[in-house]
Parts: C-alpha cells; structure tokens; sequence
C-alpha cells in the first residue's frame, strides 16, 4: 500500500510561497487530514500530489517511486472535489463507470464493478438517475464511487462534505470512515472544519501559512497542542489563551494571580496560558486537585442544548474567557463576579512566541 512523502516541497505563485519548504511522511493505509484556515495552502499540497498543480521545489514520492514530473493519471490516485465534478449528462451508473470506460475495458466488467461499488454505497437504486435528480449527498456518494471504481493507491479529498448540510455531513463522515475501515486505503483529506478532522482522521496535520504547525493524531493535538495557534484553531470553542506577565508574581492580564504549590512557571518562562472551555469550572465547588482560581464577571449565556457557552471576563485584567459547561441556571447574572476554578493538570503554558511549555 501507498505512502507519500514531500521532501523540501515548495510552491510559490510569482514571487509569493504558498507551500513553505514542507517535509512530511504519511503512512500507507492512513487517513490524513490537512487541517487549516482558509488560504494556508491545504488545496494547493493536495493539487501537487495529485499532478495538477506544478511544483516550485522539492520533491513527492507515492510509495517510494518519485513522481513530481509525472502526469495526473501517471500517479494512481483519485481525487473527490467539493464540486462533485459529475457529467450531468451521464447518469449514476454512467458517472461511475466513466473511468472504466476510459480504460476501455469490457462493458460487463465496468457494469459488475459499478454495481459493486454502488452496493457500498446505497446507490443501486439510483443508477438510472442523472446528477440533476440527486441530492447533494447522492452527488457527493456517486463521486466517490467513480474513485473507488478506479481503485488507486491514494484517496484524495478537497473538502468533500462543504456543500452538504449538517445532517447529510455527519452521515458521509460514518460513510467515509467506514469506507476507509473496509478497504485500508491510504487517505489525504482536505478540511477548514476541524470537527471533520477529530472525527475521521487518524493523522491531523494543522497547517497555517504554507507551513505545517503540528503533525499528530487527534488525541496529541487536543491535548497537547504545540503552540497557541494550533489550541485555539482546534476545539470548538477554541483554547482560551491567557496573556500573563511577571511583577513579583505571576499577573493575569495585569492581576495578581495566585498559583499553587506544584504550578512550574519554568523559570518565568511562561507568558501566555492556554484553558480549554470545558476545563474551567464556575465557583469554588470542592476539588481535591491543585487548582488555579482567579475571580471573573459573566457577560452572557448561549444555550447550545446539551451544554451552554458561557462568556466571562477576568477582574482586574478584563480578559475574555469562555467557559462551556453543562446547560443548566448559572446561578447568576450578567455582571455578577465568580470565582473559576481549574485543575493545573488541565493548564496549558505557552511561551512568548506561542511555543509549548511541557
Ligand atoms: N492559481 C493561483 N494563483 C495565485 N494564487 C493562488 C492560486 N491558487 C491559490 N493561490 C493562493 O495560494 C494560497 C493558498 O491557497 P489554497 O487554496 O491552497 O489554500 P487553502 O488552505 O486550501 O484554502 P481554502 O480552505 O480556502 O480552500 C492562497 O493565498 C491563495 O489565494
């Protein structure tokens, strides 16, 4: 089965980088997601591997054999794009067959192999449908079945599920798991949605301005994020992250905070601390745990149904703060003060440049 490797991989459009220098491996047989903001340059890795975007530097190998100069349909791979891509003048069977008919090969082999791939996908019914007579998740299950059809070394994916609604997209992340834990095929995945990226992937790579931030699975990423920016891009909300300073003792937002014993500050090393919203806890409830607390003023409340955004600021310092929680009365209004409580084991410390402090 097929790895991938980009080595020293550069992509500039005239004289401005996009793919910054990039090393990376992904193992044969994994799904990857390529995690980042818009314009970070997920779109254009994706089209290099692929074989339709022209590299700048550096080089890409599938499965060991180099193939930076090769054309698209050199490679082995399948792309599935956002926009679906169907021949509207072809129906579902005639969609997915198409790269069989290319090969030329006998009508009755694309025929069982249609309908092999159509079973998987809950398309047998439709096969005689056009595009035009398919919803948005039919569309998008018919192009991935004109890719599995071909079976090829890589699956690439450039943000298939955007154009689908919330139900639909959570019904193809089972379906695209699941294809992946039946055919064992290497994955790359293009996503802006990091819940897309904690559910399916089994390698994130979090990337920002042609640059790759972390290369981890979902678990490292969450829990150990290698800078601010990749703990607030993940989560949802994000990390809170926390200016602090030192003027005797450690400020939060220009307030004395007071740390207990056992809180390494790494020799004054830590400027920022980062707080995942469900790590805080409102008021002084009993915790045997060594715990930060520093007193906060609610702003608002948003209902999200289970559980409940809850909007703080810091006293003294004024710093925004969010805090998620089980919904239910928080006990207090707008404005009042609170104390938050939160364990130290659930602290996250970031240099001045945003770097980890372990
Ligand atoms: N053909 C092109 N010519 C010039 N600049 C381009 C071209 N294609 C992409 N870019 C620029 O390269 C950068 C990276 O684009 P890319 O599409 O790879 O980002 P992305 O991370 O996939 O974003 P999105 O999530 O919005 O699709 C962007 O600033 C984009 O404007």
């Amino acid at each position: 089965m097929a790895g991938v490797t980009f080595s020293n991989l550069s992509k500039s459009y005239g004289n401005v980088p996009v793919v910054k220098a990039l090393d990376l491996t992904l193992k044969s047989g994994e799904f990857t997601v390529l995690l980042g903001p818009s314009g970070c340059g997920k779109t254009t890795l994706l089209r290099m591997l692929a074989g339709l975007e022209e590299v700048t530097e550096g080089e890409i190998a599938i499965d060991g054999r180099v193939v930076t100069d090769l054309h698209a349909s050199e490679r082995d791979i399948a792309m599935v794009f956002q926009s679906y891509a169907l021949y509207p003048h072809l129906d579902v069977a005639g969609n997915i067959g198409f790269p069989l008919e290319v090969r030329g090969l006998p009508k009755s082999e694309i025929a069982a192999k249609v309908r092999s791939v159509a079973g998987m996908l809950g398309l047998l019914e439709l096969l005689t449908r056009k595009p035009k007579q398919l919803s948005g998740g039919q569309r998008q299950r018919v192009a991935l079945g004109r890719a599995m059809v071909r079976d090829p070394k890589v699956f690439l994916f450039d943000e298939p599920l955007s154009n689908l609604d919330a139900n639909m997209r959570e019904e193809m992340r089972s379906e695209l798991i699941r294809f992946h834990r039946e055919t064992g095929k290497s994955i790359v995945y293009v996503t802006h949605d990091q819940v897309e990226a904690m559910t399916m992937a089994q390698r994130i790579i979090v990337m920002r301005q042609g640059s790759i931030q972390q290369n981890g699975t979902p678990f490292e990423i969450y829990k150990q994020p290698k800078n601010d920016f990749v703990a607030q891009f993940v989560g949802s909300p994000g990390m809170n992250i926390l200016d602090t300073d030192f003027a005797g003792c450690l400020r939060l937002g220009g307030a004395p905070l007071t740390v207990p014993a056992g809180f390494d500050l790494s020799g004054g090393q830590v400027a920022k601390l980062g707080i995942r919203p469900e790590d805080i806890r409102l008021g002084t409830s009993a915790t045997t745990e060594a715990s930060l607390s520093f007193p906060v003023r609610l702003v608002d409340v948003q209902p999200l149904g289970a559980t409940m955004i809850i909007d703080l600021k810091t006293v003294g310092g004024n710093l925004p703060l969010i805090a998620l929680a089980e919904w239910r009365d928080p006990g207090i209004s707008p404005n009042s003060e609170i104390e938050v409580v939160v364990p130290i084991s659930a602290v996250h410390k970031f240099a001045a440049d945003g770097v980890r402090i372990c």
